[in-house]
C-alpha cells in the first residue's frame, strides 16, 4: 500500500492516495499505520479519495473534487482536521492532482477552501467558530474551566493561570461526557502577550499531539473572548511550532507550514 508522510507544525499524518476509492481502510489498519514503533507512526491518517465516490459527502461532490477522509490514530473518524487539510492540499499540489491557488476540499465538516502555493505556508478558511457555553476539564486532579468551541469538531478551550508547559497530559483529561457525548479535544492555553497564546492539546482519538489546527482556532477564540475582542490576528505557539489564526466577523482562518517528508510502501 503506497503512502506518504506529512506534517503541519509536527501534527503528523500518514497520507493514503486512493483516488478511485479502492482501499478498505478499517479502524484496525489506521491504528496499525499510526503506531509509532510497529507502524509508520502518526497522529492520524488522511485518505485522499474523489468526493463523488464517497456517499457520506456526495452532496459536496459538485464543489470539491477531493475528499479528506480523516481518521484519528485510534481509528475513529473526525469531522475536521485543520492541520490535516493543509497537509492534504500540499500533497494534492505536490502530486500534480490540483493546481496551486484556492482549492476546495470536502470534509465531514463541510467544504474548506485551502490556499496553497507551489511552496510555502498553507492557509485555510476554517469557517465560523460556534460557541456552546462553558464546561470544565480535570488534569492531574486540577479542574480548569473552558469554552466549548465547535470548529466542525468539538473543543474545550481553557485559558488557565498555571503554566501549560508543566502539565502532565499523558493521561486522558477528565471532561463532562453529558456535555461532550462524542468526546472532545481539550486545549490548555496561556495568554502570553498581545494576541499571543501558548497552547497544549489532548486530542480526541490521538492523545497529546504537538499541534492541532482546529484547536489553535478554538484557543484564539477563547483567548480573544477573555480579552474582550472578537476579531484580529492571533499567534498560537504549540510544541511543534507556530500557527497564525485570523478571527473575522463571519469566519476564521488558519495559516502555517505544511510539508510532505516521505513516501513509501506499507507492507502488511
Ligand atoms: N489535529 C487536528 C484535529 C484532528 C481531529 C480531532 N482529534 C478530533 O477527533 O476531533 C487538527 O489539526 O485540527
Amino acid at each position: 500500500m503506497r503512502f506518504l508522510k506529512g506534517h503541519g507544525t509536527d501534527n503528523d499524518f500518514v497520507i493514503l492516495p486512493d483516488p478511485d476509492g479502492e482501499l478498505d481502510v478499517s479502524a484496525a489498519l489506521v491504528a496499525a499505520l499510526c503506531e509509532r514503533r510497529t507502524g509508520i507512526g502518526a497522529d492520524g491518517v488522511l485518505r485522499v479519495v474523489r468526493t463523488k465516490l464517497c456517499p457520506e459527502v456526495a452532496d459536496q461532490a459538485g464543489r470539491a473534487e477531493w475528499f479528506m477522509d480523516y481518521r484519528n490514530a485510534d481509528g475513529s473518524m473526525a469531522e475536521m482536521c485543520g492541520n490535516g487539510v493543509r497537509v492534504f492540499a500540499r500533497y494534492l499540489v505536490d502530486a500534480g492532482l490540483a493546481g496551486p491557488g484556492d482549492l476546495p476540499v470536502a470534509t465531514r465538516g463541510g467544504i474548506k477552501k485551502v490556499r496553497v502555493g507551489v511552496e510555502g505556508e498553507v492557509s485555510v478558511d476554517m469557517g465560523p467558530a460556534t460557541l456552546h457555553g462553558e464546561s470544565t476539564t480535570t488534569v492531574a486532579g486540577q479542574e480548569y474551566a473552558g469554552l466549548h468551541v465547535d470548529m466542525g469538531n468539538p473543543h474545550l478551550a481553557c485559558v488557565i493561570g498555571d503554566p501549560v508547559v508543566q502539565l502532565d497530559l499523558t493521561h486522558q483529561p477528565g471532561f463532562d461526557s453529558a456535555h461532550f457525548p462524542t468526546g472532545v479535544n481539550i486545549e490548555l492555553i496561556n495568554a502570553v502577550g498581545p494576541r499571543r497564546v501558548v497552547m497544549r492539546v489532548h486530542e480526541r482519538g490521538s492523545g497529546e499531539t504537538r499541534s492541532c489546527g482546529t484547536g489553535a482556532v478554538a484557543a484564539a477564540v477563547a483567548a480573544a473572548r477573555l480579552a474582550g475582542e472578537d476579531t484580529g490576528t492571533w499567534t498560537v505557539e504549540v510544541p511543534g511550532g507556530t500557527l497564525s489564526v485570523v478571527l473575522e466577523a463571519a469566519t476564521t482562518h488558519l495559516c502555517g507550514p505544511a510539508v510532505i517528508v516521505a513516501a513509501g510502501e506499507y507492507l502488511t
